[in-house]
């Protein structure tokens, strides 16, 4: 399975091809539509995603609610669009276009975003070419791909979830949870996907702290998979690693700048007794784990435990407190002034992070159990969960 997406931020709309969908997969636009909305929410937000509702519309692949097994086409369209129709023309300059419009074009640099290196990259000296792709209005139709795939998961018992730990250095401390289910409606009803409510309101409060001082917040989220076959990757092959593709997805995503599997970095501080995690069997479960510090890993395959991922997201780069940088046409110093962005994107990016390691998760699912029809992958995972159970 694979897919690439094409859009502009404020272009007409947002594309992804998926490619390897297995045939006769219930498919609705509802159980994409649901994750495109939770993406949309989160304490910290600009004025952007009050004039977007993000809708999928399923143009391929898909018939009577079932995949085909040929190339599923999915688009958003961008309700923005229509603000933006001259900007973005796709047709040589419209010499219609005032001074003012002309103008528009983009000759800052913001520190931390992609402006300055896209533009020397590609040659482009409205920067405006750069930024319109290296939004993360991108990620809509990243999600909108891993919905398709926690859909596909979810046929076979395989359940995903996220959860924000951290935002602008306020730490969640209270995160247990009894099932995955109780993980997944908590985080519904919170404004920052988290399950302490004390830190909850903290994380707020630094939130509208930082738009009032102009300023921007990044935090820590934390995605949960449970019910995933051990033996999903492999040990044989540095590129066969499932852990290492997974990290790899997650640091793609806009602003995220490390991941950890499991306890991740705290292992570097602790003695191998108290990391590894001790392997027990009975005749129900098969074999299973005493704790789960390493995250659901080991060589590079899924061991049958949860798979935990976590990732850094840093703040978001567009300021309106102002920062320097340098005009690219006056070579002047400038500090910048913006019209609008988001202060924290960190709720909204546990929905990106989680629908990235689905679609890794489910990747690796139909390597190893067949990709053609989902009866035929059902049929495979069932003999070899009894042939592992009695291993
Ligand atoms: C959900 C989400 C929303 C974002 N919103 C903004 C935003 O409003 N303004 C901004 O400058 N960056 C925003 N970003 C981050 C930039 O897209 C990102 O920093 C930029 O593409 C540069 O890439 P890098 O940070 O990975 O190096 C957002 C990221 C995510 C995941
Ligand atoms: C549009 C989305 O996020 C955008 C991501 C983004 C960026 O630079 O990454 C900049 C902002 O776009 P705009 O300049 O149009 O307000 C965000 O709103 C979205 O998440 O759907």
């Amino acid at each position: 399975m694979r897919y690439l997406t094409a859009g502009e931020s404020h272009g007409p709309q947002l594309t992804t091809i998926i490619e390897g969908v297995p045939a006769h997969l219930a498919l609705e636009t509802s159980d994409i539509d649901v994750d495109l909305a939770r993406r949309q929410k989160g304490h910290g937000r600009g004025r952007r995603m009050q004039i977007e509702k993000d809708q999928v519309k399923i143009v391929s692949g898909v018939r009577h609610g079932k995949t085909t097994g040929a190339p599923i086409t999915l688009i958003v369209e961008n309700d923005d669009w229509k603000h933006w129709t001259k900007i973005m023309g796709i047709e040589p300059l419209d010499e219609s276009m005032s001074e003012d419009e002309v103008k528009r074009k983009i000759t800052r640099p913001r520190p931390g975003h992609a402006d300055l290196v896209g533009a020397l990259k590609y040659n482009h000296r409205d920067m405006r070419n750069v930024l319109e792709r290296s939004s993360a209005r991108e990620t809509t139709v990243r999600v909108a791909a891993g919905a398709v795939a926690k859909k596909l998961l979810a046929t076979f018992g395989i359940k995903v979830a996220s959860h924000v730990l951290e935002i602008g250095g306020v730490k969640a401390e209270n995160v247990h949870y009894q099932s995955i289910e109780e993980l997944q409606e908590k985080t519904e009803n919170s404004p920052v996907r988290c399950l302490d409510l004390e830190a909850e309101q903290k994380m707020m409060n630094a939130i509208d702290q930082a738009k009032q001082d102009g300023d921007s917040i990044g935090g820590v989220v934390e995605v949960v998979i449970e019910g995933v076959p051990a033996g999903l990757g492999s040990y044989v092959q540095y590129d066969k690693k499932l852990d290492a593709k997974i990290t790899a997805a997650v640091m793609g995503i806009n602003a995220f700048k490390g991941v950890e599997i499991g306890i991740g970095f705290e292992a570097a501080r602790k003695p191998g007794s108290q990391v590894h995690d001790e392997i027990i069997w009975d005749e129900k479960t098969g074999y299973s784990r005493k704790s789960n510090n390493l995250g659901g890993f080991e060589g590079g395959m899924t061991t049958g435990m949860p798979i935990i991922v976590r990732g850094v997201m840093k703040p978001i780069p567009t300021l309106y407190k102002p920062l320097q940088s340098v005009d690219i046409d006056t070579k002047e110093p400038f500090e910048a002034s913006i019209e609008r962005s988001d202060s924290c994107a960190v709720p909204a990016a546990a929905v990106v992070a989680e629908a990235t390691v689905a679609w890794e998760v489910a990747v690796a699912l139909l390597d190893k159990f067949g990709k053609d029809f989902i009866d035929e992958i059902a049929g495979n995972i069932e003999r070899y969960q009894e042939r592992v159970r009695d291993f």
